[in-house]
């Protein structure tokens, strides 16, 4: 009897949705069965979007460059291994601002993916940089022996990023890390950041003077550039509507004990080529996770890691 005709078996969960991740032209994206999803370039290990709630929950400039030929505006870039201009007479002085990882292409190393429970999916892209990647302008500038694996895992109700880094060299370096989380937002003056209260923070729009917040509910009214330092990482800020107090984003975070928040308000986005359209300030704030307002020492053969946790409408 000819059987070859008959059919295969098919698996009993065969059919249920899975995450799917594609890669192509330098770029990686993931989504979830319950619709979430991301995208991340090669270029910088950028995350430029990442959808969940039905809807975008990164800024990302209209005028953004997204050809490699300069870092991205918007979305998630990696601050690596100086914050702003680095400073004189220090390993990183010749280092461009916010160093080289935003402005380096990196390698997929890979995707997994886990089930929590029954269609609650988790997808983990797993991004690396090291020193043999690097340009040899970047080499020469910085030339310590280093590995970066960076994590982006998204899930039903979170995207969490975290970078490792590893110094698989002779002598010990300093570094600062951050990530530079633009959150889209629907007004700018409906806006309120929560969890700072107390706290010290370098103001960059004053002469990096310090002051000491007193406001429980923060609201952007002018250009702001503060580094707030020594949090306490698992505290979350918690970025929230003023109107009606709603939750729009929660961030934890594991070893970055600083928050840096940033919008450049009207004549500072006007005078960036890649921001626009020059209304879209009212559309950003960035709250950016990090280890900035000191140097982390690495030793040789030792290994650091840092992660942020942003969660979307609570
Ligand atoms: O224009 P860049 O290099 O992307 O930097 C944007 C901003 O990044 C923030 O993190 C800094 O605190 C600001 O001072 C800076 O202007």
């Amino acid at each position: 009897m000819d059987r070859s005709k008959k059919p295969s078996a098919i698996g009993v969960g065969a059919s249920l949705p899975q995450p799917s991740v594609s890669v192509q032209d330098g770029l990686i994206e993931a989504s979830l069965p319950s619709g979430e999803s991301v995208t991340v370039y090669l270029y910088g290990a950028t995350v430029t979007s990442w959808k969940a709630n039905g809807q975008e929950q990164l800024f990302l400039s209209q005028k953004a460059v997204l050809d490699g030929s300069k870092p991205v505006r918007g979305g998630i870039p990696l601050v690596f291994p100086v914050f702003g201009p680095p400073p004189q007479n220090h390993a990183t002085s010749s280092l461009p601002q916010h160093g080289f990882a935003r402005n380096s292409t990196w390698e997929f190393l890979g995707k997994s993916s886990s089930e929590a429970s029954k269609g609650d999916f988790a997808v983990k892209l797993d991004f690396g940089l090291s020193h043999t990647m690097l340009s040899e302008e970047f080499r020469k500038a910085w030339p310590y022996e280093f590995g970066l694996v960076y994590s982006v895992t998204l899930t039903k109700s979170a995207l969490k990023t975290s970078l490792q880094v590893t110094n698989e060299g002779k002598e010990n370096f300093e570094f600062q890390v951050l990530m530079h989380t633009y959150l889209s937002v629907e007004d700018i003056s409906n806006i309120r950041i929560k969890n700072l209260e107390s706290k010290t923070y370098v103001d960059k729009t004053r002469n990096a003077s310090t002051h000491t917040e007193s406001s429980p509910a923060l609201a952007i009214t002018d250009e702001t550039d503060r580094v707030y330092q020594d949090l306490d990482p698992t505290k979350p800020i918690i970025v929230s509507t003023a109107s009606d107090d709603q939750p729009l984003f929660s961030i934890t975070r594991e070893a970055l004990g600083d928050i840096v928040v940033w919008n450049p308000w009207v004549e500072k986005a006007k005078g960036m080529s890649d921001f626009g359209p020059d209304e879209a300030y009212k559309n950003m704030v960035c709250v950016e996770a990090g280890s900035v307002s000191t140097w982390q020492t690495l030793e040789a053969g030792d290994s650091w890691e840092g992660v942020q946790s942003i969660k979307s409408r609570l």
